[in-house]
């Protein structure tokens, strides 16, 4: 199966000298819905830009439904709708012109069936006819995105859809997002949301200083992530874990004074009932016992923090 996006060996150096991408290598599969997580600063706009064609790549290959992004740029951009980080549309015109006006741009002929049908989908309908000066802010936001898909492409980048967004508009965004992905689009979305990539991504990736850290089933990063602990508290210290013990997922610390014990939060069997009966068979006591999460916020964090 052909990629809807691959890049190989990207790099971008901006003329003031600083690398925002630093050797990108990714395959984007059709259909999927992709989440580009990163630090203010990493180069997600600059990655999305590069696709788009709007800022040049200092070397390395991009294409778009197998066509390159540099060399035949106007098949590669017209399977792409980008909905970017500004709003920026004429405010004193109708939604629904602002629309159409954007599919002409691409030279597509027009097509009122179909500019209603995204309209519609984006619950825009009832406004065709208001002026974008007359949107809340939410609704501007849907108009980007119909203008992004206009022209009909089947590959959508958001970049940062839900950024000052309200909690119930950004479940709305979600939801429409997973629809568009249910009629076959693929989509890339940049967020700072954690909780966004976890809601709807197939795939995440992690980039940092203009090099993708990794990429990841979320299923298989939110196995690796959703890491619990329970720490006892000693009533007397452990000189070592009994050997009996010592295939389980623990750790000593405090000088002895306290036991770790590390468990997969997604499990449905913690083994904690059972550690406890052991523990008590080898009259190991404990005077307090504390459990923890590790956010999936965290481990981003951490997962940052771990490369210098
Ligand atoms: N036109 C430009 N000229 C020079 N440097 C730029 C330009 N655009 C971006 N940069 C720099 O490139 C780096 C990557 O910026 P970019 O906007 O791609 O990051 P980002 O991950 O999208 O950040 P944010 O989350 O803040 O939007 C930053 O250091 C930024 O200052």
């Amino acid at each position: 199966m052909t990629s809807a996006i691959s890049i190989r060996q990207l790099n971008k150096t901006y003329t003031s000298g600083l690398k925002a991408l630093n050797n990108i290598n990714l395959d984007i599969k059709k259909g999927e819905i992709f989440a580009l997580l990163g630090p203010n600063g990493a180069g997600k706009t600059t990655l999305i830009s590069t696709i788009c064609g709007i800022v040049n790549p200092t070397d390395g290959e991009i294409t778009a439904n197998g066509h390159n992004v540099v060399t035949n740029f106007r098949a590669a951009r017209s399977c792409i709708g980008l909905v970017p980080q500004e709003i920026s549309t004429d405010a004193f015109e109708s939604v629904y012109a602002t629309v159409s006006f954007s599919r002409g741009l691409f030279g597509k002929p027009a097509n009122p069936a179909y500019i209603e049908s995204i309209l519609r989908q984006l619950s825009l309908w009832d406004k065709r006819d208001a002026k974008i000066m007359a949107l809340s802010g939410g609704m501007k936001r849907r108009v980007m995105i119909a203008k992004a898909l206009s022209h009909e492409p089947d590959i959508l980048f958001l970049d940062e859809p839900t950024a000052g967004v309200d909690v119930e508009l950004r479940q709305d965004m979600w939801a429409m997002v997973k629809g568009l992905r249910a009629r076959g689009a693929t989509i890339i979305l940049t967020t700072h949301y954690i909780e966004e990539a976890e809601e709807m991504a197939d795939r995440i990736g992690i980039i940092r200083k203009g090099e993708i850290l990794l990429v990841e089933e979320k299923q298989a990063l939110m196995h690796k992530l959703g890491k619990r602990e329970l720490r006892l508290q000693l009533q007397s210290p452990l000189a070592e874990i009994p050997q009996a013990l010592v295939s389980l997922p623990l750790e000593l610390s405090s000088e002895g004074n306290e036991l770790v014990y590390r468990f997969d939060s997604q499990t449905e069997h913690s083994g904690i009932a059972e550690l406890l009966k052991q523990l008590a068979s080898f009259g190991i006591d404990f005077k307090d016992l504390s459990s923890s999460q590790s956010s999936l916020e965290d481990i981003f964090v951490d997962l940052l923090r771990a490369k210098p």
